[in-house]
């Protein structure tokens, strides 16, 4: 797909600053499909983009000017938080915020299937779910804490929070989540070698 694109776009004869959101499809194989002289930005944007929370990563080719990589910056600035990173670091991009909002997701129907097994409403569960997410992730970026911080100030001496924490621990909940963003990020590398 992506190769029939710049196709397109070389057989046009212009030489537009190309912008690929396309996991795991290297700048290498791009500027192959484009042409070498190719002005070119591999971003890895994520869904909540579409809320305005963007949570991305971009890389420019060596083509690009200092202009074009301020331009994507900028268009991506419109839509949430854009980091210039290593075009190395974009698998594990795509690994953890690119697919991340499915892992959200599911955290959140588990919380919300928890609390309707617990006797809540599907509505309330739900709205309480995806609340206590983002009031939690809004703590993170506005205090700047360590997320272990945060959650101890929750956790009161043999209260309810550390005993649902331990159940957690006891499910492989962490370990889970870092498996899903390595799996992920192989998936990425292995899309790249297609
Ligand atoms: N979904 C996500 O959260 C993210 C996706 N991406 C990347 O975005 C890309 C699309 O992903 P996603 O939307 O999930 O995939 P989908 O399969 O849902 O959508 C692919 C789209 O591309 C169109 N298409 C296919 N072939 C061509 C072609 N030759 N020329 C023009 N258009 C074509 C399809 O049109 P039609 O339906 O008519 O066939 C369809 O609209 C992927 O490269 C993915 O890695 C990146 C970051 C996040
Ligand atoms: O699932 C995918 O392959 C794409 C890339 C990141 C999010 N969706």
């Amino acid at each position: 797909m992506v190769e029939d694109v710049c196709a397109d776009i070389k057989g046009s004869g212009t030489n537009p600053l190309v912008v690929s959101i396309a996991a795991g499809v290297t700048i290498e194989s791009l500027e192959g499909w484009l042409g070498s002289s190719a002005r070119v930005v591999r971003v890895m944007p994520n869904t909540p983009c579409l809320v305005g929370e963007l949570a991305a990563a971009y890389a420019p080719n060596a083509a690009c000017s200092a202009a074009d990589a301020a331009t994507v910056s900028s268009l991506l600035g419109a839509l949430g938080t854009a980091f210039k990173v290593k075009e190395a670091d974009l698998d594990a991009v795509t690994g953890l915020s690119g697919s991340g909002p499915a892992y959200v997701f599911q955290f959140i129907e588990a919380l919300s299937d928890g609390g309707v097994r617990a006797g809540l409403t599907r509505p309330i569960a739900t709205a309480l779910a995806a609340k206590t997410v983002r009031g939690a992730a809004t703590m993170v970026l506005q205090t700047g804490k360590h997320p272990g911080e945060l959650k101890d100030q929750v956790t009161s001496p043999g209260g309810t929070t550390i005993t649902g924490v331990h159940a957690l621990e006891q499910g492989g909940m962490r370990a889970a989540v870092m498996n899903a963003v390595l799996a992920a990020t192989a998936r990425s590398r292995e899309l790249g070698k297609k």
